[in-house]
Order: structure tokens, then C-alpha cells, then sequence
């Protein structure tokens, strides 16, 4: 059945059927808006996912879909040194959508808000001709917290990093010249939050962070300009996920038309694939100096990872879910250098969509 079919109360049904327990807010999901307990600071934040920009339906699957919609938005959250709690999802599909599809998105979107956390008080539902999934999420600081801005970060700080940065983007390019991807592209479908993580970061005592949307050169060029200083990343201190050098190995072979298999795509949602070919085929060594300089264009200039950035003074205790990638210091406020070198940062451009 259609969502033109079933109806717009049917699909409603379906999206707030799971929405869960509202806890001790005074009004849930169902009415107007939805009245929020008392909190002594209160952290929102809002992002969308528009097919075509930032999703192609034949790359992905509609539960990933809806867990990645969620997870993008508690990320923002988690980079305000908050905990999210709750969601609201304004939701566009075409009339043709299938009523299972949407099953799928209500299903990923309440998994990730539950990983999060979270329970979903609201959304909004009308068609269009691409679907498009606006995710609000909204968190709390504890009384007499400082939120983590941005702007906080000092000369002297220690520059940490969750995760392992290029991930997203090396599963995209490997769905993009027809691989499945396995776990990388796994990872582009439903980027990893740290839960938690911003909290204690902020506990720990950091001085400012963010999350890694549109690459890891450009969000911490961002954290720089609004800080009024200079940042010196160590490349070696980089962690790197091998899986990077044989992804640039299997698309660098089939750049130069060998070891692609035709006809080799599966099915996006099977995640237990292992895409990329051992490297053992392939024509080019995982030193060689294209695939180093593909693997770090992916983890400096990669997006969509959401890991979490953020600068720590002197003194202070790292989490150990942070690995120290480099250093803050007094310098033209925005730059960034990478083994001394300034480079400037490639990544994502929200306004052109484009690298
Ligand atoms: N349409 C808008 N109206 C008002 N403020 C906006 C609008 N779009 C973005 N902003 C604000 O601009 C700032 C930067 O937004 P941006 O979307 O680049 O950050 P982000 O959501 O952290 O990153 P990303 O969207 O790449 O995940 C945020 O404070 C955001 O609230
Ligand atoms: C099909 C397809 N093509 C390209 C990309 C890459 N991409 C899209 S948005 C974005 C950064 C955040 O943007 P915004 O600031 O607009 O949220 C990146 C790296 C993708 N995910 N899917
Ligand atoms: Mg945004």
C-alpha cells in the first residue's frame, strides 16, 4: 500500500505508533506542540537529510535512513557537552512511497533515538517530490554546566578526536563506483555517535567542541576562526582504520579499469558483505603514494563521520574514547596546519552541495 493509499492519518499512525514513553513532560507527541519538562538549560538543534544531497535510496535503506536522520542530529547535541533526550522529525515523501517504507523509517529513526536516549514528541508530515527528513533534537545541560561552544578553544590546548575520521566518506565512494562497501559503507549509512562522549568531554573539563559534518579540516577551521587561533595537527597522531587503504586501493585499481568485477553490487542493506577485495589483486601497494594521499584526503576532508572534536587545556584529563591528533597556539585565526604545513581545507559546502 502507497502512503497516497493509506492516508495521512494511517502514515501518522505508523510514524508516532513507537514514539514512546514522554517521561515527565506535561504533553507528548499528538497535540500542537509538545510541552517540555522544566530544564534548567535546554540545547536544540535542527538538520535535514534531502535525497539526492545527501542520500540516494538506492545507496541506502529506509531504516538507516531514519537512524541517520536521528544520529546527525544527537551528534549536535553531544558536541554542546549535552545528553539528547528528545526528537522531532518533519518528514516530506512522495505520494507513491510504500507504507513498509515508511515502517522502516519510523523503525530506524526510534532505534537510534533509543541508542541516543531519546523518545521522538513530535514531527510533521507532508509530500513532495523527494523525500527529505528534518530531524530537531533537544537535549539538557545540568544545572550550573557550561555548555561546550565552539569559540572556547586556547594556545596550549590538546586538540582530541573520537573515532576513526574518513570512514563515511571511503563507504560513499565505494558505493559511488558500484562496491557494496561493507563495513565502511555501513558506517556512511549510519554514522557511529559517541554517547556519552559529550558529556564527558565537558565534565573532563574541555574548552570547546564540535562534531566532524563536513570534514575534519573544515569543522576544526570553523572551531579555530570562532576561537581566534591556530591549529597544528600531527599526522601520524591520525587514526586511521586500515580499511581506508584497501577501499583507495580497490578504487585507485578500478580508476585504472582493473579489479572492478562487473555486476558485483549487492543489495545496500546487506552489511555483512566484505566489499573490498583483498589487496592481494590489486595492482597498486597500500604504500603507494596515491593510496596514502586518498586515505588522507578521506580522513581530513571526509564528512559525515560525526565524530567529536574538541580541545583540552593544559592539565586536564582526556577521555579515552578521544585520541590527541594535535595542538592549539596563537596564530591567524582559522588556519590549520598539517606537519607544519597550512592547508586549506576542502570538505563539504552546505550551499553548494557539493566538495
Ligand atoms: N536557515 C537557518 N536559519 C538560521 N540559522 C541557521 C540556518 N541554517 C543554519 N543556521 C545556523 O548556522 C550555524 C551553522 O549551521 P550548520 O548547519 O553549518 O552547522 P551544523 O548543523 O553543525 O553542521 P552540518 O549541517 O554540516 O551537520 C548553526 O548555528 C545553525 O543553527
Ligand atoms: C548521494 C550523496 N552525495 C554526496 C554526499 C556527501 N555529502 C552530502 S552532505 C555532506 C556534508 C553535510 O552537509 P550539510 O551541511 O548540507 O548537512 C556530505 C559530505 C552524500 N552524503 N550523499
Ligand atoms: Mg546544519
Amino acid at each position: 500500500m502507497t502512503v497516497a493509499e493509506a492516508g495521512e492519518a494511517a502514515v501518522l499512525e505508523v510514524l508516532s505508533g513507537a514514539a514512546g514513553d514522554v517521561g515527565d513532560d506535561p504533553v507528548g507527541n499528538g497535540d500542537d506542540a509538545a510541552v517540555l519538562g522544566p530544564a534548567d538549560a535546554t540545547v536544540v538543534t535542527t538538520d535535514m537529510l534531502v535525497e539526492g544531497t545527501h542520500f540516494r535510496l538506492d545507496l541506502t535503506n529506509w531504516r538507516d535512513l531514519g537512524r541517520r536522520a536521528v544520529a546527525q542530529n544527537v551528534s549536535d547535541v553531544l558536541a554542546m557537552g549535552a545528553d539528547c533526550s528528545r526528537i522531532l522529525v518533519a518528514l516530506a515523501v512522495p505520494g507513491h512511497t510504500e507504507m513498509d517504507q515508511i515502517a522502516h523509517l519510523a523503525a530506524g529513526i526510534h532505534a537510534e533515538a533509543a541508542r541516543s536516549g531519546a523518545v521522538v514528541v513530535g514531527g510533521d508530515l507532508t509530500s513532495a517530490g523527494v523525500v527529505v527528513v528534518g530531524v530537531t533534537a533537544i537535549g539538557t545541560l545540568p544545572r550550573g554546566a557550561a555548555p561546550l561552544r565552539i569559540d572556547g578553544a586556547r594556545p596550549g590546548d590538546r586538540i582530541g578526536l573520537t573515532g576513526l575520521p574518513g570512514r563515511s566518506a571511503a563507504g560513499l565512494a565505494l558505493l559511488l563506483a558500484g562496491h557494496p562497501g561493507g563495513d565502511l559503507a555501513a558506517a556512511h549509512r549510519v554514522p557511529h555517535t559517541p554517547i556519552g562522549s559529550g558529556t564527558a568531554a565537558r565534565r573532563a573539563g574541555a574548552s570547546a567542541l564540535t562534531d566532524v559534518s563536513d570534514g575534519l579540516l573544515r569543522d576544526l577551521s570553523g572551531l579555530t576562526r570562532a576561537s581566534g587561533v591556530t591549529a597544528d595537527l600531527d599526522a601520524a597522531a591520525l587514526p586511521v582504520d586500515p580499511g581506508l587503504r584497501r577501499a583507495a586501493v580497490t578504487l585507485t585499481d578500478g580508476d585504472a579499469g582493473k579489479g572492478k568485477v562487473k555486476g558485483q553490487k549487492q543489495s545496500p542493506g546487506d552489511d555483512d558483505d566484505n566489499a573490498v577485495p583483498a589487496a592481494a589483486v590489486s595492482t597498486h601497494d597500500e604504500s603507494d603514494p596515491i593510496i596514502s594521499a586518498r586515505v588522507m584526503d578521506w580522513i581530513l576532508d571526509g564528512g559525515e563521520d560525526h565524530g567529536l572534536l574538541g580541545t583540552f587545556p593544559p592539565g586536564v584529563e582526556v577521555p579515552a574514547e578521544f585520541t590527541l591528533i594535535g595542538t592549539i597556539r596563537e596564530g591567524a585565526p582559522g588556519e590549520v596546519t598539517v606537519d607544519g604545513v597550512a592547508r586549506t581545507p576542502g570538505g563539504w559546502d552546505s550551499a553548494r552541495g557539493a566538495n
